[in-house]
């Protein structure tokens, strides 16, 4: 933002108005009393009346007699210009319309209307005598949310029953309608509290983070520590010295909602709990948010990646732990990563951003290293585990040389290990990346395998549902007895294994241990996961079968073996990051081994890899141990293949309920690709995409590599501006820096 621009118009005066519809910026005129930059509006569109924020003078090309005034302010905080700056440069990176990038900076519910009128329920007494299915939905939802506040429409929303089995709950006394105590500030986090004692490593990692948010300049670092070396206990100090700068700290965490253990540490260290930014909070919390963030009056947030769109009065800092996890890229509306766009804004705001990772991308650790393309990160190492836990000893077991039956997944060396935990009261981890019962029905008679009805998919069993289920779309159907293909009744076979089929052999296997499957599909709420989880870290499990869920960040301290069933799962794809994910996810699994040392009575953990392909580069960089190796080596593949970040990549998708038609008109895009050759741009494609089908849409893709510095969506848009026009109903979406090419 032009330093020199106006921060505040006088009546009468012409302002731009970003709208949150799709016209965009349009010219109004400022209020009586005037209007500063940033404030949220409504202004007339036609016979509507819009939202929009006030984005800086008018543009002037607009007829001044027809220009209309400003109709209301909204009662909100203006956004910062570090704010439009940093909404203005992210939808120019990802080549995002500016009304959609607005819209998600605006994602709070009923922004545009006054406090006042909030009413809230909140439990009060017990259930009554009468509970209907319907009140009994209600309670749950409620009780799911432990005690947070709900307004009634919301509340008989989420629980799929009408507003009023809420008012007869209120009437019979079990629940309680109050005015809310609109938008209360967060309790004050107090950084005066002491920190844990740190080791040489933390401490040393602790200065050089404090040193640079002192200087309250922007810089970014790549802070890397094996697992459980004490990443978040070294963050949570760069969040302290924050909170005594008097700036807002921004944790950003994958899986947030399923974090119970975090929120519990942030407690214990700062004395009050954090604002929370996820998909499980309530309309109510959410909206609080939004308001305290934009008056400063939260400290520390700790949200998905969507966090990054609050309107932060002055941020100082931004953590994204597991900075390599793939879900912090959205591949939806907006294609964003929000580690990268954590980077942009930190430079616009003078922040800091730590990057925490056992794992890093090979981005993070090019750009923090010092070889070709490195320098822009500065790094920061955690060597060893936190007192005298040890790093797990890893293994593998060879399937090649196994006795393995048909239907059987865990190898006898494996099931021997985990007698062995059995037998000392401690626990096993048995972790298959697959969720549901089976990934193929298959037809024995005929070979045909059940696909789904819009997708180019096959659908996957859910025993404990009852269902095929198509993982693109979501689909449903019942599990076939008879052929969909051939007809011949009972010859339908469940192939291959998810963690509900594992669950299964655990449970014939191991018959007097207590058995938990662990798959997001299995629980109904976040709570029940976050419930269960805490369960099992309190031992009431033995044997724990999970997917990736169990792989982010929890501490089970009785955990001493990892069984990873199919090492070689992740390792075929054609995908660029195939070996970087396998690898990060079966450190991370790993990483849950022995995370307690001697004096907590636990032992050093052992992670076992049962793989057909022990000498595949990856399983032996995971077994030997040297992860800088398989980074540096990674780094030179890509350097080779001029691949990222090396180079620069942008996926087009199109789609079509006719494949002909999305064909002829990405072959029409491709013969005009003059502005992409233009700065040294290649186009690939288009081709089918590898799932070509989905919600009954064929999808073609494209792939445009450009070099480094080529400004790259600059002639991205000069393209598709001098496109033809779309037929109706394609679609087209530009992804930049794809993480999925599927
Ligand atoms: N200085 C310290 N004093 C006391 N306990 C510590 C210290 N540092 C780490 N720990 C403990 O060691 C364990 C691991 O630390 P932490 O969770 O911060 O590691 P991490 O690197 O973030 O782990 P991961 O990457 O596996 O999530 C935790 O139980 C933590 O409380
Ligand atoms: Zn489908």
């Amino acid at each position: 933002m032009d330093s020199h621009l106006p921060h505040v118009f006088a009546p009468g005066a012409r302002i731009g108005v970003l709208t949150t519809e799709p016209v965009g910026l349009l010219d109004y005129l400022a209020p009586e009393g005037g209007v500063a930059l940033g404030q949220l509006v409504v202004v007339p569109l036609g016979p509507r009346r819009v939202m929009g924020a006030v984005w800086g003078p008018g543009q002037g090309h607009f007829d001044a007699a027809r220009l209309r005034p400003v109709a209301r302010l909204i009662d909100a905080q203006p956004l910062t210009p570090g704010m439009i700056e940093f909404l203005d440069r992210a939808a120019d990176y990802t080549l995002t319309p500016l009304p959609v990038m607005l819209r998600m900076a605006l994602r709070a519910p009923d922004l545009d209307r006054p406090p006042a009128e909030r009413r809230v329920i909140h439990r009060a007494g017990p259930a009554p005598a009468r509970l209907t299915d319907a009140r009994a939905a209600v309670l749950r939802v409620i009780d799911d949310h432990g005690g947070a506040g709900f307004a009634p429409s919301e509340l008989a929303q989420l629980a799929g029953v009408g507003v009023s089995v809420v008012r007869g709950l209120v009437a019979a006394g079990t629940l309680v309608e109050t005015a809310a105590p609109v938008d209360m500030p967060f309790p004050r986090l107090d950084a005066s509290l002491p920190g844990k004692a740190l080791d040489a490593d933390q401490s040393a990692a602790v200065q050089a983070l404090r040193a640079g948010i002192r200087g309250g300049a922007y810089g970014t670092t790549l802070l890397r520590g094996v697992t459980g070396s004490g990443k978040t206990e070294v963050y949570l100090e760069a969040v302290a010295e924050t909170l005594r700068q008097g700036r807002q700290a921004l944790v950003l965490l994958p899986e947030i909602a399923l974090s119970a253990e975090f929120l519990d540490r942030v407690e214990t260290r700062f004395g009050a709990r954090p604002g929370e930014w996820h998909s499980g909070i309530t309309r109510t919390e959410r909206r609080r948010l939004w308001h305290m963030a934009g008056r400063g009056e939260v400290g520390l947030v700790v949200g998905a990646r969507s966090a990054l769109f609050l309107p932060f009065r002055d941020l100082g800092l931004i953590v994204v732990d597991e900075e390599h996890d793939s879900s912090y890229k959205q591949d939806e509306t907006v294609y964003y990563n929000a580690r990268d766009m954590a980077v942009l804004r930190a430079s616009i705001e003078q922040a800091q951003v730590v990057l925490a990772s056992a794992t890093p991308s090979v981005e993070s650790w090019v750009n923090a290293g010092s070889g070709p393309g490195g320098g822009k990160y500065a790094r920061l190492d955690l060597r060893a585990r936190y007192g005298d836990a040890e790093l797990p000893q890893m293994g593998a077991i060879d399937l090649r040389e196994e006795e393995m039956p048909s239907g059987r997944w865990i190898s006898p060396t494996l099931a021997a290990a985990v007698d062995q935990r059995l037998g000392r009261g401690e626990q096993a981890l048995l972790f298959l990346n697959r969720r549901g019962y089976a990934p193929i029905t298959t037809c024995r008679a005929c070979g045909h395998q059940v696909g789904c009805d819009d997708c180019d998919a096959r659908m996957v069993e859910h025993r404990f549902q009852k269902r095929l289920v198509c993982h693109q779309c979501g689909a449903t159907k019942p599990v076939p007895t008879a052929c969909p293909a051939c007809g011949v009744e009972g010859r339908m076979a469940a192939v291959g294994p998810g963690v509900e089929r594992l669950g299964e052999e655990v449970a014939a296997r191991f018959p007097d241990a207590r058995a938990v499957v662990l798959s997001s599909d299995l629980f109904t709420s976040a709570r029940a996961i976050k419930d269960t989880i805490a369960r099992i870290a309190g031992g009431e499990a033995d044997i724990i079968i999970g997917t990736q869920l169990v792989a982010k960040g929890h501490n089970f301290p009785l955990l001493t073996l990892v069984g990873v069933i199919d090492a070689d799962l992740g390792l075929q794809g054609a995908d660029l990051r195939a070996a970087e994910r396998s690898f990060q996810l079966m450190r991370q699994v790993a990483g849950r081994a022995g995370r307690f040392g001697g004096d907590a009575g636990g032992r050093r953990g052992l992670a076992l890899l049962q793989t057909h392909q022990p000498d595949h580069p990856v399983i032996r960089a995971i077994l030997s141990g040297d992860d800088e190796a398989f980074w540096d080596a990674e780094a030179a593949q890509r350097r080779a293949a001029q691949m990222p970040p090396f180079s620069r990549l942008a996926g087009i998708i199109l789609s079509h309920p006719d494949q002909p038609v999305v064909e002829a008109y990405a072959a029409e895009l491709a013969r005009r690709a003059a502005p992409l050759r233009q700065i040294g741009a290649e186009l690939f494609g288009p081709a089918p995409a590898p799932i070509a089908r989905v919600r009954a849409r064929y999808r073609v893709r494209m792939l445009i590599r450009a070099p480094r510095q080529a400004p790259v969506q600059a002639a991205i848009s000069a393209w598709l501006a001098g496109a033809p026009k779309a037929p109706a109903n394609l679609r087209l979406s530009v992804d930049i820096d794809p993480q999925s090419f599927l």
